[in-house]
């Protein structure tokens, strides 16, 4: 192990969208290291699942949920103040909630893109803005790091909604590291490769057509997808004390994948109106499989 596995102790991490792939994965390497970790979703029985599995593993009870809607300003300032209540104020944050499908974007409908950047822009602003506003009344300091993509930069044909709002978090990482610098708080983003996991898989490779640049291995310089533990390791280090000179920064890791520039879903101009009506077909799927989960 890189890190003591006691170095977060004393931690207390709030991860959205932590009941499944990425921010499961950081719950885990949070908690393997001392934290108490505070993990999101809409899916009661899903964060029950991950929170019940990573409590096994580390032998505590060190991860809790909620079931929470990050769209809905009300009720994540409610779940916060609960967490304030029950545990005792954060000391992180990890703005990871997001939605996202693959479409041309001439026939996305309102609703369809609302769906996206409500919950990638919205949900964050809305989360940061919970836990940030505690912080300075408490005068407590406290560290952001928000899970962005490397389209920040590169921007993205057929994700369109999904690089706006997360260009928007972007924005918002840089002008609150200035803002918010003055009460000890840090906000930064990482901005991860590929690293595949289910959902977003089927909702952005759902076919065969389907795979192209984006969410392939093999035009990243490096080789290969990104594994989650070095991606806990970067997210755990500033969740930590030891780099608090640093704010306001997107650090990419990718394996080098968007300076090649494959990153993007520009392959997929090839798709005929057949091929997309398959794939929104498919995600579609999969979508409403997991809605049937929600309870909130
Ligand atoms: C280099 C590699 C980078 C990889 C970067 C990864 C980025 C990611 O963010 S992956 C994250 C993937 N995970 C998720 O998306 C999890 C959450 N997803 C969901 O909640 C659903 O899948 C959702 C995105 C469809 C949103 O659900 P909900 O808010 O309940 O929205 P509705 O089902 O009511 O749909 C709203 C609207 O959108 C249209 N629509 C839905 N799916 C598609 C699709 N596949 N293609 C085209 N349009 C779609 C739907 O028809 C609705 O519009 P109207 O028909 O106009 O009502
Ligand atoms: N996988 C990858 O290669 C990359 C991923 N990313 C980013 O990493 C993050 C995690 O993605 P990944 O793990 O792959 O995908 P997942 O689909 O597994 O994670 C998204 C999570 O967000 C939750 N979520 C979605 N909408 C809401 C909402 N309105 N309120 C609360 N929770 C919500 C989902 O749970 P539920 O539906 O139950 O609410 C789910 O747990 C995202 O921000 C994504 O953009 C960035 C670059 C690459």
């Amino acid at each position: 192990m890189l890190f003591d596995k006691q170095c977060l102790a004393g931690k207390r991490v709030l991860i959205t969208g932590g009941g499944t792939g990425i921010g499961k994965g950081l719950a885990r390497h949070l908690a393997a290291h001392g934290a108490e970790v505070h993990i999101w979703g809409r899916r009661a029985q899903v964060l029950e699942d991950a929170a019940a599995e990573i409590n096994a593993e580390v032998d505590a009870q060190r991860v809790h949920w909620q079931a929470v809607d990050i769209r809905k300003a009300e009720a994540v300032d409610a779940a916060v103040g609960e967490i304030w209540e029950k545990y005792g104020p954060l000391t992180g944050l990890i703005n990871n909630a997001a939605a996202n499908f693959i479409a041309p974007t001439k026939d996305l409908s309102p609703r369809g893109f609302e769906a996206i950047t409500s919950t990638v822009m919205n949900g964050a602003f809305f989360t940061t803005h919970a836990v940030g506003r505690r912080w300075i009344a408490n005068g407590l300091k406290g560290s952001i790091v928000s899970t962005l993509v490397t389209w920040i930069w590169t921007g993205s044909p057929f994700v369109v909604p999904s690089a706006m709002a997360k260009a928007a978090v972007n924005a918002m990482t840089m002008s609150l590291a200035v803002e918010w610098a003055k009460y000890g708080i840090r906000v930064n983003a990482v901005a991860p490769g590929p690293f595949p996991t289910d959902y977003a898989w089927k909702m952005l490779n759902p076919t065969d057509d389907s795979s192209v640049g984006a969410t392939q291995a093999d035009e990243v310089p490096a080789g290969r997808f990104g594994e989650i533990s070095e991606l806990g390791n970067l997210v755990l280090l500033l969740q930590s004390d030891g780099c608090d000179y640093i704010t306001g920064e997107t650090i990419a890791i990718d394996g080098a994948h968007h300076l090649a520039a494959p990153s993007t879903f520009a392959g997929l101009n090839k798709l005929s109106d057949e091929q997309w009506a398959h794939i929104k077909e498919q995600a579609k799927a999969a979508s409403e499989q997991s809605k049937a989960q929600r309870t909130v």
